[in-house]
């Protein structure tokens, strides 16, 4: 099975906490369970996130049928998947699409209305996989022969419907015999580079090594780093972009070593109502994500933790956008704004 499925009217998830060496899943039944999946980080993503919403309002309304409720209820169902997690605007990208599709066929019969809401979230669903190869497809045009790439946290299938943002451009280049190696930052505190994104590339045989994320600097200082790529949850009119801690040294450093920092998302992580990244609201998560490592306490009692989740990249240590539109180049304000539909 994929990392995640709908069928018999659930959702089923892989818990992506229990990653690599534990694959179990979550069945989620109402939509309850999918604002867990989201806020608990048993799924994470930006693109995931919106695909899962999507299908929370999705057994939002199934339940709406089952307790013979109103069909306007659904708008509790989306302000309460919308409180999961602050940052991805995927999250309301999507959802904004599910409540959109609800106001057009509102007048139909529940089960009718049921049926185009499953249909709306199998799009968005598929949408992603196809625009996941296109961003791989433009991404590639960057890559060189014999790269050593540079990554920082999960941007890879398990991120989104399925191949990747910024992981999908480094199959791309993979699978089309450039014989890249990728160093990958652990990306502390979740780890998703350590346990997820070196997970999906030994899958595919691509060479990888982790490294701690304080590592990246001195990597790039013996030469070793020929481009940095990474993905978004969340990008300003400007090309600030919003993405997992540790992102914005990361583009620092390399812009210090004049090495490409590249990002790869989809045109649903633009957030076309931004100007700029001070506007990103920044998630900050529970402390113990910190305190506790492998179930062990690490920090004093006595001592305070700072969690934000993520951070913002300014537009200008960014060196290209890489969107299923082709690739965006500096001036970004109004080369994304050529994006918008
Ligand atoms: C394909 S975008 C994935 C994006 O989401 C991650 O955040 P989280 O794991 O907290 O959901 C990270 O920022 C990735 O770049």
């Amino acid at each position: 099975m994929k990392h995640f499925e709908f069928v018999n009217d659930r959702l089923i998830v892989l818990d992506q906490r229990k990653l690599p060496f534990q694959k179990e899943y979550v069945v989620c039944k109402t939509y309850q369970d999918t604002y867990t999946a989201i806020k608990d980080m048993i799924i994470r993503g930006a693109p995931l996130i919106g695909i899962v919403a999507a299908y929370g309002v999705v057994l939002g309304f199934k339940e709406i049928i089952e307790k013979n409720l109103e069909k306007d209820k659904i708008h509790d169902v989306i302000v309460h998947l919308s409180k999961s997690r602050p940052t991805a605007v995927n999250l309301f990208w999507a959802l904004d699409r599910m409540k959109s599709t609800f106001e057009r066929i509102k007048d139909m019969d529940k089960i009718e209305i049921y049926k185009q809401l499953l249909n709306e979230a199998k799009k968005i669903e598929s949408e992603d996989k196809n625009i996941n190869r296109k961003i791989a497809e433009y991404g590639n045009q960057l890559i060189k022969e014999n790269s050593n790439i540079l990554t920082h946290c999960n941007a890879g299938a398990l991120a989104t419907g399925g191949y990747g943002t910024a992981l999908g451009v480094i199959r791309e280049a993979h699978f089309s015999g450039k014989n890249v190696h990728v160093y990958v930052d652990e990306t502390r505190p979740y780890l998703q580079g350590a346990r997820l994104t070196a997970f999906e590339l030994s899958e595919d045989g691509i060479p990888n090594t982790v490294i701690c994320d304080n590592m990246a600097g001195y990597l790039m200082k013996l030469g070793k780093v020929d481009c940095v790529i990474v993905g978004a949850d969340r990008i300003a009119l400007n090309g600030d972009t919003a993405n997992k801690i540790g992102t914005y040294s990361l583009s620092v450093l390399a812009k210090h070593h004049g090495i490409p920092f590249y990002i790869a998302a989809p045109t649903s992580t633009i957030d076309f109502s931004i100007s700029s990244g001070d506007e990103i609201p920044i998630e900050e998560r529970d402390e113990d994500e910190v305190r506790i490592f492998n179930g062990q306490k690490i920090v004093p009692d006595t001592s305070n933790v700072f969690n934000p989740a993520f951070d913002v990249t300014p537009a200008e240590n960014i060196t290209a956008i890489i969107t299923e539109k082709g690739i965006v180049y500096p001036p970004f304000k109004q080369n994304i704004l050529k994006l918008k539909d």
